[in-house]
């Protein structure tokens, strides 16, 4: 007997969250719960606000939809709805054993702006990814220049989230030191347009990641010069099948492939964990998100401090 249940959740933000411009409150989701025999698998659909083009409901309109065919003994059939064929198929691969146990729990520490609370985090660090473009371009390079200076076996991600005009990014670029410059593993998406971005990396020696590109249409998978990262966040691209070919697409381009999360509840950013072991080894997670919430959810994430909401008391909403 196959048994599908949908759990609606919503978990606090931390006051003063701000995800692209808009300040978030709450985070909302759902969670699939399979079950066929003694077998069990799980997975969170959550579109998120601003990035994902779906809602929760035509999210979950689409995974009832495919619940129902697998309840009747059908196989998975994507919607095209990326949140919910996400969720679906990686609860899938749980149920079948596809998706290993085995998870890499070292991600690296995502942080913002202020400089004295940078100090203290960022210090003994080997690699850190901080947030630029939400000051002004000159303050970020004076800051970047500052940390690698002062921390010299620290490397930094950045991301600039396509903040920049190419003479916003000059201006950064002024203020880091070309000799400290090759301790920027990349810069995802400094400016406003691709193009933009690769002329950037070019001129400054500072890589390029993609990740807002990646999802435009027409985008395709390449070697290029100045790019040596892609950023993957599963939520916003599709079914696990999806996932995968794009993983082995870039990897064959010869780019880095990093896991990043779009703030998942404990549940989904530990199978992103899984996730990463499995199909990106080697590669340092971007799942430092967990900090933002105030609990988990169902399934703790190794050494976070913050209570775990368990299945009780999870909202049940819809089973097949
Ligand atoms: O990738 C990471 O390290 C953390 C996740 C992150 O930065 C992020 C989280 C939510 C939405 C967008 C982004 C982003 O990478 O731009
Ligand atoms: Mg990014």
């Amino acid at each position: 007997m196959r048994r599908a249940t949908l759990y609606r959740y919503q978990l606090p933000l931390v006051p003063g969250t701000v995800l692209r411009d808009r300040r978030v409150a709450e985070r909302e989701g759902l969670l699939v719960q399979l079950r066929h025999g003694a077998a069990e698998g799980w997975g969170e659909v959550a579109p998120l606000p601003g990035f994902s083009a779906e809602t929760l409901a035509e999210a979950q309109a689409a995974v009832q939809a495919g619940l129902r065919v697998w309840q009747a003994g059908g196989g998975f059939s994507g919607s095209g709805v990326p949140s919910a064929d996400w969720g679906l198929s990686i609860a899938l691969a749980e149920l079948t054993g596809t998706l290993p146990e085995a998870a890499d729990f070292t991600t690296v520490p995502l942080c913002h702006g202020d400089p004295d609370a940078l100090f203290a985090r960022l210090a003994g660090q080997p690699l850190a990814k901080m947030k630029v473009g939400l000051y002004e371009a000159v303050r970020d390079g004076m800051l970047v220049q500052l940390l690698l200076e002062a921390l010299p076996d620290l490397h930094l991600r950045l991301d600039a989230n396509r903040s920049w005009t190419p003479e916003k990014a000059r201006q950064f670029a002024r203020y880091v030191d070309p000799a400290l410059r090759a301790r920027i593993a990349f810069l995802e998406e400094p400016c406003r347009t691709p193009q933009a971005s690769r002329a950037f990396a070019q001129e400054s020696g500072i890589p390029t990641a993609w990740d807002e590109s990646a999802r435009e249409a027409g985008f395709r998978v390449q070697a290029e010069p100045g790019v040596t990262a892609l950023v993957v966040k599963p939520m916003l691209l599709g079914s696990l099948a999806q996932v995968q070919a794009r993983i082995r697409e870039a990897q064959a381009a010869g780019l880095a492939v990093v896991i990043s999360s779009s703030v998942e509840s404990s549940l989904g950013l530990t199978q992103l964990a899984r996730l990463a072991a499995w199909l990106t080894p080697g590669s340092a997670t971007g799942l430092d998100t967990l900090s933002l919430m105030a609990a988990q959810l169902v399934r703790p994430w190794p050494g976070s401090a913050l209570p775990l909401r368990p299945v009780a008391d999870l909202q049940e909403v819809w089973s097949c």
